[in-house]
């Protein structure tokens, strides 16, 4: 029986609030191709600002940032870019980096921090003398946060080691910072530090920031230019997009301060889960808004069925695999939201691990809260 609904499927399914709203309606626009949106250039260079770079570009989606990124630092045939297996890139975006990019991924295991180990990503840069047989290597990517570590935190520290392995063999740097906001607030470092040694950053506004559109990219002067070509030839480039870069800077006034709290959330989420029989829970690993809740070997639980059975509570979420689920806390889930899910998954993993409880009706869906 639904009660209330609850979406924890991803930080990306937050519905724009008043004050966005009101934003996009009275937003000053112009034809951001023919000239510049007046709006989306006052984002464009507050983002600039705050990430320590020269400037900045808006585009449609992270997944856009993302390749059109790789594709400026990789824009001489043949050459390969050094990623995590598990990075969003290469897991989730299509293979987009080689079937439009032409770029080769050299993937290297993510550990699970997210991180990838330093000298395994040395040892995959290609002899700079070129070969006839191999691509060149020309980019490493990063991923901060890391999503499918399940939203892990790269130190400044960690990253600024990438960067001088990057600039020691000619390479650039690019990280995909989709949720860069989220690990800011948790590490207690600006934004401006954690990319300090990135030649390029995508910076997505439509994550736990709550803006309903878009992704900010950052760089230089010269690499901002070849990515607004870029983002043209991808069918990126937009007229009036002040109405949606108006909505991203009541985002970023709004939710920023809030990050703190989704993180808080999704501990308290967590520590509940960790009372729970049946199920794995890495406490301390939940840093920022995401939590992996993973099934226990022999458990009668499956990813699936918990996920049906919290769907009838209105609870909504997304298996990871067959035996993981997935949350995400964002600005738009309660503290009362957290501990309805808690009971609702209670009496769900009761139900499935417990089915001679059913027949006593000791666990009908009267909840309480
Ligand atoms: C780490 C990461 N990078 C990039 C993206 C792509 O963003 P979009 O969905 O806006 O294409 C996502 C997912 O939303 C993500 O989680
Ligand atoms: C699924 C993935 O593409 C999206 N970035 C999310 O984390 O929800």
């Amino acid at each position: 029986m639904v009660i209330r609904s609850v979406d924890l499927r991803s930080d990306t399914v937050t519905r724009p609030t008043d004050a966005m709203r009101e934003a996009m309606a009275s937003a000053e626009v112009d034809d951001d191709i023919l000239g510049y949106d007046p709006t989306a250039r006052h984002l464009e260079e507050e983002m600039a600002k705050m990430m320590g770079k020269e400037a900045a570009l808006f585009v449609p989606s992270g997944t856009m940032g993302n390749l059109i990124c790789v594709m400026v630092h990789c824009e001489v045939r043949g050459s390969e870019v050094i990623l995590g297996d598990n990075s969003h890139i290469h897991v989730y975006e299509n293979g987009g980096i080689s079937t439009i990019g032409g770029v080769h991924p050299k993937t290297i295991k993510n550990e699970e921090d997210g991180t990838m180990d330093l000298g395994a990503i040395e040892a995959a840069i290609r002899d700079p003398k070129g070969s006839t047989f191999y691509p060149s290597t020309r980019l490493i990517c990063l991923e901060n946060t890391h999503a499918n570590s399940g939203g892990r935190c790269l130190s400044a520290e960690y990253t600024d080691r990438v960067g001088q392995i990057a600039k020691r063999h000619g390479l650039k740097l690019h990280i995909d910072g989709a949720r860069l906001f989220n690990a800011s607030i948790a590490l207690g470092v600006p934004v401006h530090r954690l990319v300090e040694a990135a030649d390029s950053v995508s910076v997505c506004l439509s994550k736990s920031l709550g803006a309903p559109v878009g992704t900010v990219i950052v760089g230089s002067h010269t690499f901002i230019e070849k990515a607004k070509t870029l983002r043209k030839t991808l069918g990126g480039g937009m007229r009036q997009i002040g109405v949606l870069c108006a909505a991203a800077l009541v985002a970023i006034q709004e939710n920023l301060p809030k990050l703190q709290f989704d993180h808080k959330k999704a501990k308290l989420l967590a520590e509940g889960l960790n009372q729970m029989k049946g199920i794995r829970i890495n406490v301390a690993a939940v840093e920022t808004n995401m939590i992996f809740m993973d099934m226990e070997d022999g458990s009668r639980l499956t990813a699936e069925k918990l996920r049906k059975s919290l769907t009838e509570c209105g609870i909504l979420v997304l298996p990871g695999n067959s035996s993981r689920i997935r949350m995400v806390v964002h600005h738009q889930i309660t503290i009362s939201d957290v501990h309805y899910t808690l009971s609702c998954l209670q009496q769900a993993m009761q139900m499935i691990q417990e089915p001679s409880l059913n027949q006593t009706g000791k666990t009908e869906n009267a909840l309480s809260f």
